[in-house]
């Protein structure tokens, strides 16, 4: 049984899927102005961690995660710089895809604004007929906070006043916490054709749009940094449960920040340490298992003493796969097991059962991370001694679960496949027709080849373009 915390109640909930094993879970991406730092990757990280996790569970997850390359933010960029906006969104998501890739940064679909269009139009006309959003003269539109009775419980602020937002366009709203769904295009701006005169989508739009386009209106995790929950997540749910008109989200999952000297790191404060600057000095590695040392809802502070602390876990942990592989080789099966033997087999199966107890309890990641600890303690100290092979292929089971989800070293899993077979090459053969699918977005029959895949015991996983393939 797995349990997660809601923002939504504030509590602690066992996970049940909408339609179980299945799980679709939609992360807020980052908005491409800019590089990507730690803060981000940290998000990002842990929401990467919390689907493998499941899937380490047995939850086929679907991991949709935006790019908003459309905002005030981007416009703003390519103005201060003389560029077009569309070389920012471009220099920057080239970084971001980068500071993925490094970071073993799994997701199954990165959908556009720019791409949704047509889809946020159609959102935002549905809106209006049900009577939730009200045109403005300059051809906004807004939605009507005052219509939709659940606003405000997301984040938990109960005050009017608090609900305050785009202060800017204030004298053409109904009320001052009214927010845009379609902006009037401003003169030199980039702006696309609709029913209310040419214009760009709000903000908060694109994620209710492209998270039902791929995932239904039914979610089961929706995640994004503590920062979003207001207004963001709270306007995504008033327009998603409005549009709908049943709930939207099941459990709502929110990241704390990465600080830096107790400090939010973020661009507006100048406090940013860029990704790739930490990639190219601690490895993507010993980066990702810091990122993932503590719990997701407490701040994790930035240090170069607990980094370092972290590589030399990671050398731990990659030393522990080399030997265990090289003595695995040699060591020859055998059925009985001495009592030092018998001590050392309970106590990895103690390192195992905490490590998934504590991920079962809202993935406390802090708590889990001391099991990696004990791991490599055990291992040098007394498995490495004894040439058992239950104790050295219990190590290595154990090893294997802890690389699915932190990602220290992708090889682990690969070495020790048999050779290349016919089987190998056929299934590999359907990931790339598969590849070429979606390429082209026919990404029904490409759903249709990873779930046939899966029956036959084959999980898929895409990282951008490209797609890995393992057995289950
Ligand atoms: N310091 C941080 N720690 C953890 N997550 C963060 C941090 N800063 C941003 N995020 C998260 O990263 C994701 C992408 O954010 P976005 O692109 O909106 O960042 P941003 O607000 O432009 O960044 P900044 O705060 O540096 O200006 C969001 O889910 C956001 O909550
Ligand atoms: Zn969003």
């Amino acid at each position: 049984m797995i349990r997660v915390f809601n923002t939504l109640g504030r509590r602690k909930e066992v996970f049940t899927p909408h339609r179980p094993p299945l799980v679709g879970m939609y992360v807020c991406g980052p908005t491409v102005y800019d590089y990507t730092h730690i803060g981000h990757a940290r998000t990002f990280t842990v929401f990467d961690a919390v689907k493998r996790y499941l899937r380490l569970r047995g939850f086929d997850v679907f991991h949709v995660q935006n790019i908003t390359d459309i905002d005030d933010k981007i416009i703003n960029r390519a103005r201060e710089e003389g560029r077009d906006w569309r070389d920012v969104v471009e220099e920057y998501s080239r970084d971001y895809f980068e500071g993925l890739r490094s970071l073993g940064i799994q997701i199954d679909h990165h959908p556009r604004v720019t791409d949704h269009i047509p889809d946020i139009i159609r959102f935002v006309h549905g809106l209006i007929e049900k009577g939730y959003a009200y045109v403005a003269e300059s051809g906004s539109v807004y939605f009507e906070v005052d219509k939709y009775p659940g606003y405000g419980m997301l984040s938990g602020s109960l005050s009017k006043e608090a609900w305050r937002q785009e202060e800017d366009v204030m004298h053409e709203k109904k009320s001052p916490y009214d927010f845009a769904l379609w902006k009037a295009a401003k003169p030199g701006e980039p702006s696309w054709e609709s029913p209310w005169g040419r214009g760009r989508p709000g903000w908060h739009i694109e994620c209710s749009v492209m998270s039902s386009r791929y995932l239904g209106s039914r979610i089961d995790i929706h995640g994004g940094g503590v920062d979003l929950v207001f207004p963001h997540h709270e306007n995504e749910r008033a327009q998603s449960e409005s549009y709908f008109g049943h709930r939207w989200v099941k459990y709502w999952l929110h990241a704390s920040y990465l600080t830096i000297k107790g400090e939010k790191m973020s661009k507006s404060l100048g406090n940013i340490i860029p990704l790739r600057e930490a990639l190219r000095e601690w490895g993507p590695g010993p980066l990702r298992l810091w990122l993932l040392s503590s719990h997701y809802r407490s701040n994790l502070d930035y240090s170069e003493e607990a980094l370092g602390q972290y590589r030399r876990l990671y050398e731990r942990l990659r030393q522990a796969a080399d030997s265990i592989g090289r003595r695995l080789e040699r060591a020859e099966p055998s059925g009985r097991l001495g009592d030092n033997e018998l001590e050392t087999l309970a106590k990895l199966k103690r390192v195992i059962s905490g490590w998934h107890e504590a991920m079962s309890d809202d993935f406390n990641m802090g708590k889990a991370m001391s099991s990696l600890w004990e791991f490599t303690t055990t291992y040098f100290r007394e498995v490495e001694q004894t040439e058992s092979y239950t104790l050295l292929w219990l190590s290595w089971r154990i090893l294997t679960a802890f690389n699915s989800v932190y990602a220290f070293s992708p090889d682990i899993m690969e070495s020790r496949r048999p050779e290349k077979t016919l089987e190998d090459s056929l299934v590999q053969a359907l990931v790339d027709v598969r590849s070429e699918l979606r390429k082209r977005r026919m990404y029904d029959l490409a759903d249709d080849i990873r779930n046939r895949l899966a029956e036959l015991g084959f999980i898929l996983h895409d990282m951008g373009e490209k797609t890995e393939w393992r057995r289950k």
